[in-house]
């Protein structure tokens, strides 16, 4: 079966002249990519790990797999269609299929948005709005009467879970967690891995999980691949990375854990 989302020698950072949405721009000049051929699968219903140490390139990856910044060599494939020449009509079917959530539960919420409003976002003046957005508030266990109170009021956990509602909101295919339980705290933690695995067990959602943390990958990976310096340099199911390390940089990351 063809993989939901897959990297083809992508390589970024190399090229310069390119601008990402965050306005950062790369130059020319003699620094080594920030990501190097990087060649990985994610298969459906399954969670694909990525660990690195801190500047290993984890991000940048998150931001080239959900499509936010094209690659400056090689290929992003979503059900083997290629993000850079699709035709617009299967990019708009690519975007909400992909969802990312990210660290800072309480940076990605904005203040000033009710909770009704922010997970209802992406969703437009649809008919149904309101009791979607109240199933999705379920979804993650919380409860749907909070739709009028502002994020303030919630703990980072909470936080979270409204940041996963409103990324379930388009019923994506995949979702890319970027070091999304790193804020928490432990237990806290567990209940938001617990979380995803139920909701990809109900929902058969696939899941790129990126974090620094060998535990929190352990948790849910199915297979795993450790970014070192902007390279994959170890890959496969998550026991026998986790098991029988081969790669320094992946040993290293297992020391730190236990
Ligand atoms: N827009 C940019 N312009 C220039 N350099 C960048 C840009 N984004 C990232 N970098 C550099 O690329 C490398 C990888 O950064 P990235 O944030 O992807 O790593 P990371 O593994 O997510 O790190 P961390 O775990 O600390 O968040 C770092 O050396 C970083 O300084």
């Amino acid at each position: 079966m063809t993989p939901i989302l897959q990297a083809r020698n992508v390589t970024y950072g190399r090229t310069g002249g390119r601008t990402d949405r965050q306005g950062f721009s790369f130059t020319r000049s003699a620094r080594p990519p920030i990501l190097k051929n990087i060649s990985l699968d994610l298969k459906a219903g399954q969670t694909l790990g990525i660990v690195g140490a801190s500047g290993s390139g984890k991000s940048t990856l998150c931001r080239i797999l959900s499509g936010l910044i094209a690659p400056d060599e090689g290929q992003v494939l979503y059900q083997g269609q290629d993000f850079a020449t699709a035709s617009e009509a299967v990019r708009k079917k690519i975007r909400p299929a992909i969802q990312m959530i990210f660290q800072d539960p309480a940076g990605a919420l904005d203040p000033r948005q009710t909770i009704g409003d922010i997970v209802g976002e992406a969703l437009g003046p649809v008919p149904d709005r309101d009791a979607r957005i109240r199933t999705a508030l379920q979804d993650v266990g919380l409860s749907a009467d909070i739709t009028h109170r502002y994020p303030r009021t919630f703990s980072g956990g909470q936080k979270q879970r409204i940041a996963i509602a409103r990324a379930l909101m388009t019923r994506p295919c995949v979702i890319i967690a970027d070091e999304a339980v790193s804020a928490l705290d432990v237990s806290t933690q567990a209940i938001v891995l617990n979380l995803l695995l139920d909701l990809q067990k109900r929902q058969g959602l696939s899941y790129v999980f990126v974090s620094h943390d060998l535990a929190v990958i352990r948790h849910l990976s199915h297979h795993i691949a450790v970014l070192d310096q902007g390279r994959i340099v170890e890959s496969g199911p998550a026991s026998d990375i986790l098991d029988t390390p081969v790669q320094p940089a992946t040993k290293a990351l297992l020391e730190n854990t236990y």
